[in-house]
């Protein structure tokens, strides 16, 4: 029986506050949902009659090349196997990670419910145009809304919205959507997101090949909130799909049974308000940080140094405690705002920062960051300023008044704006632009697959 075409969406991110903290389950993160979206379709593939096909296709139509064929297949054991097809034998596979590891977790914790009704299906993904840079994309003839990005996604330049875990996400929850019937899986229940929260961390972690804090998970599930995350060692004692045993397994996490560990993920919603007339900001900055590496430096400078790094931490964690009391405070109060509170919690997180980074070595908010950060909040219209995330030269991020007038402002001093960062140790000069990206409360969610007809024709 062909099941019915379902598409799901699940939003970017951006962690405001709590960059490194986050990676301690002692301490947590503020992190915002943004309404720069990814898209999944799913839907049957219609076969010739007489033609049987083991298959599911992926496709990502904005990037050259970007097509994914897998054939599955069940296991003596009851878990599901799946093979990368090769579409042209001279190309070679062209391998993507976090689909092939998704539609894995996915296929094996299905497998493992009742008469699983596994058939072949056409998968698509669709990004908003933000999660890129734009530069030489086009819209599609008769589609306004999703670019052609004209280039191999290898070649596309990631602005940092968090594209993998808003895809793992988006794409496990359209395939249990798929393929589960409601009663066994439904994501407009809380366990339903629950158990979506633990299928996307298992398979994002082992896509990546590490247990990062997984708030970017986290919030394409739940939307903006304050993170704690879960313990790590959830998630590193189980096998691989296709060992023997891994369907039972990834059961046995993601539904938290037959002695697997409860999931100690917290997720405080009710604690993060935006108040009213008032808007986050992200820019991209065009000379990018390794990330990994940094985290690795700070880290180290951490276990090497613990009680100087931990004074600034949690020095870091009040301060980063204050904005988000000061936002609920601001969201809940009546009559006329006053925002100087709200600006000294910048400050003291911004002061916070840079001694971090001066004790570490590590350029989390470098010198061009702070010109940058500091030019900013000299507009008026803008009440502070950070570098999100790991920081570094990425990206900054702003809360300001959300009228034309700051933006405008805004945009004027990034027309002019000389950015020196670093690459290689080298200096260079990069253009700071701002996304249409706004933050968004609400996570993954159910859509409809009629709107993205054109799309996937
Ligand atoms: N539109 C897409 N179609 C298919 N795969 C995608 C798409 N967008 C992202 N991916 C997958 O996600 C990978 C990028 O993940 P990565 O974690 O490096 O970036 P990110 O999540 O955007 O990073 P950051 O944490 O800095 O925001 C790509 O290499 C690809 O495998
Ligand atoms: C440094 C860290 O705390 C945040 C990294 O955030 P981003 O990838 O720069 O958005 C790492 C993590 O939380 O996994």
């Amino acid at each position: 029986m062909a099941h019915t075409p379902v598409a799901v969406s699940a939003p970017g991110k951006v962690l405001l506050a709590g960059g490194y903290l986050v990676l301690d389950r002692a301490h947590t993160g503020l992190v915002f949902g943004l309404d720069a979206r990814i898209h999944i379709v799913a839907q049957p593939i219609h076969t010739t009659p007489g033609v049987s096909l083991n298959e599911i296709t992926v496709t990502s139509p904005q990037f050259v090349n970007a097509v994914w064929e897998y054939g599955y297949r069940r296991q003596s054991d009851g878990g599901i196997n799946i093979t990368q097809l090769s579409i042209d034998a001279d190309l070679g596979l062209n391998k993507n990670p976090f689909i092939e590891t998704a539609l894995a977790y996915a296929l094996n914790y299905i497998a493992t419910t009742s008469s699983p009704n596994i058939t072949p299906a056409a998968v698509t993904i669709l990004a908003d145009n933000d999660y890129y840079s734009t530069s030489g994309a086009a819209t599609e003839p008769g589609s306004t809304r999703f670019y052609n990005f004209r280039v191999p996604l290898s070649q596309a330049h990631k602005t940092g919205l968090g594209s993998s875990a808003a895809l793992v996400t988006s794409f496990t929850a359209a395939i249990l959507s798929y393929y589960l019937p409601k009663e066994s899986f439904d994501l407009s229940t809380d366990i339903g997101k629950r158990r979506l929260h633990n299928l996307a961390q298992a398979a994002h972690c082992a896509a990546q090949g590490k247990v990062g804090s997984g708030f970017d998970v986290a919030s394409a599930v739940y939307g903006s909130c304050l993170y704690r995350r879960f313990s790590p060692n959830l998630l590193t004692n189980h096998t691989e799909p296709g060992t023997v045993g891994f369907a039972k397994q990834i059961k046995a996490i993601v539904d938290e049974v037959d002695g697997a560990p409860k999931w100690d993920t917290e997720i405080r919603k009710n604690e993060f308000k935006v108040p009213s007339g008032l808007r986050l900001v992200m820019c991209d900055v065009s000379c990018g940080s390794q990330t990994p590496g940094m985290v690795k430096k700070v880290l180290a400078w951490r276990k090497e140094k613990p009680d100087e790094a931990d004074t600034i931490w949690a020095e870091l964690q009040n301060a980063n405690d204050g904005l988000a009391a000061e936002m609920k405070t601001l969201a809940e109060s009546q009559g006329t705002r006053d925002y100087t509170a709200l600006k000294k919690c910048f400050t003291r997180i911004r002061t916070a920062i840079r001694t971090m980074s001066e004790k570490s070595d590590v350029p989390i908010e470098p010198p061009s960051q702070t010109s940058l950060i500091d030019a900013c909040e000299a507009i008026p219209g803008v009440l502070g300023g950070v570098v999100p995330g790991a920081g570094g030269y990425d990206a900054i991020s702003l809360i300001i008044e959300d009228n034309q007038a700051t933006v405008q402002t805004l945009n004027k001093l990034f027309a002019h704006w000389k950015f020196k960062g670093e690459a290689n140790g080298d200096e260079i000069e990069g253009k700071v632009s701002m996304l249409r990206v706004r933050e968004e409360m609400e996570g993954v969610r159910v859509e409809d697959a009629k709107v993205y007809v054109q799309e996937i024709a």
